[in-house]
């Protein structure tokens, strides 16, 4: 350890994805005495395996699917073709490009800041970054995101095991996926990759679906996805063997029959865990939860030592894009102004899911609606089945079920899949950060025909159950057909 090089900086920085990148922009303002770290691949997740590989996936799945899919409106497409190395060529170029925004933005920081190595901690203010650099911080603030997690036996797939790390780098779309696990990732990409003409089964436990947590909207997912590919969400799988051509699982069958099935691919989608356990954190002394992550506070990002903070999916909470880049923002502020910390803003949970249908959930949901107030809320529901612009797309398929205080009429929180719910979610998720009551959003302007008269009929329908507005008009012909 002669050759260790010693810094001593105001603030550390452990990791450099999006929280990370925000936290130095952030610390910035306040001190040029910065170490930012990184041990792995500069880029971030979101960007080189996650958000946008994943969405560009998609992309091309979508534009299969609809070119298959004409014959609704009495438009022939003959001989769609799918080239599997074309479609995962565009996902890398365009992925690459993507990378290279925040490669150029890595390179506009000062040379001097960045440090590349593992950071591990050796007491509250000491890190060892491999075996080459030991910084003393004044405070710091970890940011080394999260990374998939599958149980053991998964590893019997050897070679033909993938997770989001590395489906993105195949050069060409494989014959068969079995997909374990249908979350967000498992959903998005199998059914991307059902689209794309690729054999998928997906394979679930305990019912779990997606963010879902409403019964009603996550039988309609359920029956939604499992007529397209096949699901299931509570799969009895006996054994995986590397074989002769892929991996073959031995699993009981929806009709409880035993098959024994050959994909080229297991693909693990079976959760992330925090990147917390490699960085000895017992020797920052900070309190930790039952997961071993450090307590903190949400709003300033602070952990139990009050000079180290916390901020992205290693926190384990809000495992989002936007959440991370706001939380790195906070923590990297803080750092750099401390002692002088304050409370950063928050916005309301959002999430979406970009399968199609699509999901969202906004708010508590319903599962935390009914640990935290069972009787006080009502809820409302629109099904897209009928709903007129919906219909005229050929995209009629879904729920809505928003739900709203009892007496005051606050609007709480919705869960829905169906068409358009990137756009439904963000307009829910404004009203509820404006802390607007049902009748508050009814009295807004509603156009005609769009999907949004559902969303409207679904606020009716609440406003109606918590006895504030009329009765629900059942197809009401003044609102517009279809509404
Ligand atoms: C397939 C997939 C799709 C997704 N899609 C979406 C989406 O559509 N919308 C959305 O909002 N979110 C999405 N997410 C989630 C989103 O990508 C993450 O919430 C976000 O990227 C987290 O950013 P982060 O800065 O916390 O972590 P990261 O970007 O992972 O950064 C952490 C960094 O820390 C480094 N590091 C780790 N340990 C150390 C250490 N000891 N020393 C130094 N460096 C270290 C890592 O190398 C990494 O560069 C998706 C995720 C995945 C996997
Ligand atoms: N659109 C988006 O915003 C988006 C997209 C992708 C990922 N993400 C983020 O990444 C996080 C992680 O996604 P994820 O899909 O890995 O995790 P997840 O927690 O959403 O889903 C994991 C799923 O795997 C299931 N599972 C667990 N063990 C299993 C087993 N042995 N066999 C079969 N199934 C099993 C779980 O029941 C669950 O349904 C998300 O929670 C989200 O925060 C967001």
């Amino acid at each position: 350890m002669s050759d260790v090089r010693n810094l001593t900086v105001d603030v550390a920085i452990i990791g450099t994805g999006t929280a990370g990148m925000g936290a130095y922009r952030a610390a910035k303002k306040h001190t040029n005495s910065i170490a930012v770290i990184e041990g792995g691949n500069y880029g971030t997740t979101c960007a080189r395996v996650g958000c946008m590989p994943s969405k560009l996936l998609i992309a091309a799945a979508e534009a299969a699917h609809q070119a298959q899919h004409t014959g609704l409106f009495g438009i022939t497409v003959d001989n769609v073709k799918i080239d599997g190395k074309a479609v995962m060529q565009r996902v890398k170029a365009e992925r690459d490009r993507f990378v290279g925004f925040v490669l150029e933005t890595i390179d506009e920081f000062d040379p001097n800041h960045k440090v590349q190595g593992y950071a591990k901690f050796m007491d509250a203010h000491t890190l060892q970054v491999d075996d080459h650099t030991r910084i003393t911080a004044e405070r710091i603030v970890i940011a080394t995101g999260s990374r998939p997690v599958y149980p053991g036996f998964f590893k019997a797939a050897e070679d033909r095991l993938l997770t989001n790390d590395d489906i993105f780098e195949l050069d060409d779309l494989p014959e068969s996926v079995a997909v374990f696990g249908p979350g967000v990732i498992g959903l998005e990409i199998g059914q991307a990759l059902s689209r794309l003409g690729v054999k998928v089964k997906v394979f679930g436990v305990r019912g779990s679906l997606a963010t879902l947590s409403d019964p009603a909207v996550k039988q309609q997912a359920y029956d939604i996805f499992s007529d397209e590919f096949y699901l299931d969400t509570y799969a009895e799988v006996e054994t995986i063997k590397r074989v002769d051509g892929g991996v073959e699982i031995f699993y009981k069958d929806k009709a409880d029959v035993m098959q024994k099935e050959v994909f080229q691919y297991l693909m693990a989608a079976t959760g992330r865990a925090p990147n917390i356990d490699k960085l000895d954190i017992e020797n920052a002394g900070v309190t930790v939860d039952k997961n071993s992550v450090p307590e903190f506070d949400p709003y300033t990002l602070q952990t139990s030592q009050p000079h180290i903070f916390i901020a992205g999916d290693v926190n384990n909470q809000l495992t989002l894009l936007h959440e991370a880049a706001d939380e790195g923002r906070i923590a990297g502020g803080n750092a750099g102004r401390y002692p002088n910390i304050r409370a950063g803003h928050r916005t309301v949970p959002l999430g979406i899911v970009f399968t199609d249908p699509q999901m969202l959930t906004v708010g508590e949901g319903y599962a935390a609606l009914e640990a935290r107030q069972p009787d006080c809320y009502a809820v409302g529901k629109v099904e897209f089945s009928g709903q007129g612009r919906s219909r005229v797309m050929g995209k009629n398929k879904g729920i809505l079920r928003v739900y709203a205080q009892q007496g005051t009429g606050q609007f709480l929180g919705a869960e829905m899949v169906g068409p358009a719910a990137e756009h439904i979610g963000h307009l829910l998720a404004w009203a509820l950060q404006q802390k607007l009551t049902v009748n508050e959003i009814l009295a807004m302007p509603f156009y005609h025909p769009v999907i949004e008269e559902g969303v409207r009929t679904a606020f009716r329908d609440v406003s109606s159950q918590l006895h504030l507005g009329a009765e629900l008009v059942k197809g009401c012909i003044d609102c517009g057909p279809g509404a």
